[in-house]
């Protein structure tokens, strides 16, 4: 449906668009995804994709269909996670396990190109060692820096956001929304099961060149309104994580359904 904000560049006001419902954003998500893949292969020969895990994976099942499926270099993508919950990959609760299952299962990524976090280390452990290897991939350059920040540079970081306005594993007041010099980082308390989590941080996030959030669904609209509302003071942000999601040289685009969109005054 309606297309609502034009984006800009860096601190402009992100885009902003409200889909009639869940299928038709999944739809225009497929094609978003379809559209800087290609753009990214054609320029630099691979495209460099942050997950998160929830129902973000849902929305990306169009992309696996017949329609877009064989439009995508897969061999070309290389996948990382903004957040993983500190279980066993094979455990219900992964995201990983949740992101294969229902989508990289389904398409020819090389096995070797997707990055997942040590399920083997404590979290301290695990995020010491994502953080390690994503330095190393910068160092090789099989993953950019970006020049503004020094931070890793991701092609497209796709966020999910939670009814609380959590994205990644960055809950409302935690002391992670401080973080600015790690890249990756851990916690122990995350409100939202289960506890033991490891994330990367706004920093990380806001470098990329490309971040999408995807919403669905009323329960979300609240924090919705809040999120595109007026008035980003300091204090309301780290309420809501979300407000805190601002690329300093790249884009924003939020994927709404009419539900999570309900209490926009627009809509
Ligand atoms: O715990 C998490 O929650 C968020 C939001 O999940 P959703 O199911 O409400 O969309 C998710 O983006 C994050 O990756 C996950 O670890």
């Amino acid at each position: 449906m309606a297309a609502a904000q034009q984006q800009g560049k860096g601190k402009a006001r992100p885009r902003v668009q409200v889909f009639e419902s869940e299928e038709a954003l999944a739809v225009a998500l497929a094609d978003y995804v379809r559209h800087l893949s290609c753009q990214y292969v054609e320029e630099k020969g691979a495209f460099t994709v942050a997950l998160s895990g929830g129902s973000l994976i849902r929305s990306l099942r169009k992309l696996v269909e017949p329609a877009f499926v064989g439009s995508v270099d897969w061999s070309k993508w290389h996948v990382f996670w903004v957040d993983e919950r500190v279980v066993p990959k094979d455990h219900a609760d992964s995201n990983y396990f949740l992101a294969y299952n229902h989508f990289l299962s389904k398409i020819p990524i090389p096995a070797g190109n997707v990055y997942t976090m040590n399920d083997a280390l404590s979290a301290e452990a695990a995020a010491d060692d994502y953080e390690t290897f994503l330095k190393h991939l910068v160092k090789t350059n099989a993953l950019q820096e970006s020049n503004d920040t020094g931070f890793p540079k991701f092609d497209l970081v796709l966020l999910g956001m939670g009814p609380d306005g959590h994205i990644a594993s960055l809950f409302p007041g935690h002391q992670l929304l401080d973080e600015n010099k790690r890249w990756v980082s851990f916690l122990k308390d995350s409100p939202k099961p289960p506890p033991e989590r490891i994330t990367f941080t706004l920093p990380v996030l806001n470098s990329s060149a490309n971040v999408a959030l995807v919403v669905a669904g009323q329960a979300k609209a609240e924090a919705v309104r809040e999120a595109l509302g007026e008035g980003d003071h300091e204090v309301a942000a780290r309420r809501l994580p979300v407000k805190m999601v601002s690329p300093e040289e790249g884009m924003l685009s939020w994927f709404l359904d009419k539900g999570a969109a309900s209490k926009l005054d627009s809509s």
